[in-house]
C-alpha cells in the first residue's frame, strides 16, 4: 500500500514541485506520465525515500518513511523496496548471475539459482546469466536490471522508464513480467514513463 499527502519538494527556488496525493491499495499499479522535466523521477525518488520532501507524507505499509532516520530507512528500503533505475547499477566485476546471487546473499536470503535462471527466461535473457553486465546490449541491461529490482519479491516496485530502449516486443515482455510478478507477490508497481506505449497497459494513470 502506498499513500502519499502533500508531497512538495524543491531542489531550488526555480525547481519547486508540488505532487498530486496518490492512493495505492495493495497490489495495484500506477503509471505516472509526463513530459521530460516535469518531476517525474523526483516523485519516485520521494517515493523510495531516496529524497527528502520539503513537506507531505509518504505512507508505505503503514510506515511514513519520511519519519524513519537513514538506518532505518536502509533497513526498510532493503526489505520492501526494488527499483528499475533509468541507469542500471551492477558490479561489473560480476557476471549477470553473480549480480543476483550477491542481492540474494544481501537481502540474507538463501541462494536459489533455480529462480534466477526462472527470472532471466522469462526476461528473455537466460542465455547471458554468464556473461558481465558490461558485455550486455542497452535493451539487456534494462531487462538485466528489472531481474534485479523483483528477484527478493519486494512489496513495492518502482520502476523509471524501464522500457525506454526496448523494442515493442520486449516491451510488452517487461510490462508483462513486472506486472505479473506484482500480482504474485501483493505488491505496488509504480512505473513513471513518457514512453505513450505503456499508457494503455496499466488501469491507473497519473498525468503531472
Ligand atoms: N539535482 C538537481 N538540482 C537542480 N535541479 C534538478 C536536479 N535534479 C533535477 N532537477 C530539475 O528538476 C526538474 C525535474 O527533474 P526530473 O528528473 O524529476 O524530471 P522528469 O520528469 O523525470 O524528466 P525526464 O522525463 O527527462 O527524466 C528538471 O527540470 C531538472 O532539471
Amino acid at each position: 500500500m502506498i499513500q502519499t499527502t502533500g508531497l512538495s519538494y524543491a531542489y531550488d527556488a526555480q525547481a519547486e514541485f508540488r505532487f498530486p496525493d496518490i492512493h495505492l491499495a495493495d497490489a495495484e499499479n500506477l503509471v505516472i506520465l509526463g513530459e521530460s522535466g516535469i518531476g517525474k523521477t523526483t516523485l519516485l525518488h520521494l517515493l523510495a525515500g531516496l529524497l527528502v520532501a520539503k513537506t507531505g507524507k509518504v505512507l508505505i505499509n503503514n510506515t511514513d518513511i519520511t519519519q524513519l532516520g537513514a538506518r532505518e530507512l536502509d533497513h526498510f528500503r532493503g526489505n520492501n523496496m526494488g527499483f528499475v533505475f533509468q541507469k542500471p547499477y551492477f558490479v561489473k566485476s560480476l557476471s549477470l548471475i553473480d549480480n543476483l546471487l550477491l542481492l540474494q546473499y544481501l537481502a540474507g536470503r538463501k541462494s536459489d539459482q533455480t529462480k534466477i535462471k526462472q527470472v532471466l527466461d522469462r526476461l528473455g535473457i537466460k542465455d547471458k546469466e554468464r556473461k558481465k553486465t558490461y558485455q550486455l546490449s542497452q535493451g539487456e541491461q534494462q531487462r538485466a536490471s528489472i531481474a534485479m529490482a523483483i528477484i527478493n519479491d519486494p512489496k513495492i516496485i518502482l520502476a523509471d522508464e524501464p522500457t525506454s530502449s526496448l523494442d515493442d516486443k520486449n516491451c510488452l515482455n517487461v510490462t508483462t513480467l513486472l506486472k505479473s510478478q506484482a500480482s504474485a507477490t501483493g505488491a505496488n508497481l509504480v512505473v513513471i514513463t513518457h514512453d505513450q506505449r505503456l499508457k494503455t497497459q496499466f488501469e491507473n494513470q497519473l498525468q503531472l
